[in-house]
């Protein structure tokens, strides 16, 4: 992926035609299969400074995929009468210093934080001990089982990186469901049993959270049964897996008024 920034400069008269023709090109641009997203800025400080963004799926794919395919013809049409008032167009890449500040709360801050995930996992895994089709996988289980699991979602879901630093992290987890065959009806029980837990622990209920909530427990026991089956040859070391709101973040009705 790379940023590619182009800075204009458009005299107070052509502003609004130069608006609107980029309207029009954002129709081809959005079609490009190179194209990740865009945005066009107008500064509030200087009316006349205008910057584009333009995130490619990478340079070579901007440079030759998207200006030498069929999107480009009727993109450039638009926005050709402008070229004389760009004053920067560059690519670039990340540093890696990036990052989301605390706008939107974590789905673990929502969620009521550690104390919650233990309540959660406490009152999951009692159920699960007494469920006949799930409980006998969990037979020898360790006593921190979980409390374990409260940290790994709890660091999945935004909290600290605690199952990372004290408990060996992803490659602990993957390894503890090598060979357990997991069938999908065990993997459907242990969903719902989870989302039973949450209910009785009073997670909360909004459809946001618990959409991103089921979004990862569907996305994590699949995996866990896949890398659980006889012939599995799992990566065992991956980055941990961080899961946000999606789509839906949190509703926030605008004030009255
Ligand atoms: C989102 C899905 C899942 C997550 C996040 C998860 C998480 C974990 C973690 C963190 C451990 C290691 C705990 C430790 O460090 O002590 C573990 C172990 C285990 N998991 Fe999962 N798991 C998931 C799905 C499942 C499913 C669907 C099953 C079976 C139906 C399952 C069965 C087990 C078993 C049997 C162990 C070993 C328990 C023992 O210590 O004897 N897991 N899981």
């Amino acid at each position: 992926m790379i940023v590619e920034y182009l800075r204009y400069r458009v005299p107070g008269d052509r502003r609004a035609e130069f608006e609107a023709a980029y309207a029009r090109a954002a129709v081809p641009l959005a079609a490009a299969p190179q194209c990740v997203d865009y945005e066009l800025t107008r500064s509030t400080d200087e009316p006349e400074c205008y910057v584009l963004r333009i995130r490619w799926t990478s340079a070579e794919d901007h440079l030759g995929g998207f200006r030498g395919g069929p999107h480009f013809k009727e993109f450039f049409a638009e926005i050709s009468p402008y070229v004389q008032a760009i004053e920067e167009m560059r690519h670039y890449e990340s540093t890696g210093v990036q990052g989301t500040g605390a706008s939107v709360p974590t789905l673990y801050e929502w969620a009521g934080g550690a104390a919650a995930f233990d309540r959660l996992t406490d009152v999951f895994y009692a159920k699960v001990r007494e469920d006949e089709l799930v409980g006998p996988l969990f037979a020898h289980m360790d006593p921190g089982h979980p409390a374990h699991v409260a940290l790994w979602l709890a660091e999945v879901f935004g909290g600290p990186e605690r199952y990372s630093t004290e408990h060996g992290g992803y490659s602990h987890m993957v390894r503890r469901h090598l060979g357990r065959s997991i069938s999908e009806p065990q993997r459907r029980r242990w969903v719902g049993l989870l989302l039973d837990a949450a209910d009785e622990v009073g997670l909360p209920d909004d459809p946001e959270f618990r959409a991103a909530f089921v979004g990862y427990l569907e996305w994590g026991t699949r995996i866990a049964l896949a890398n659980s089956q006889p012939d599995a040859t799992p990566p065992l070391t991956a980055p941990m897996p961080h899961w946000g709101w999606g789509v839906a973040p949190p509703y926030v009705a605008p004030a009255e008024g």
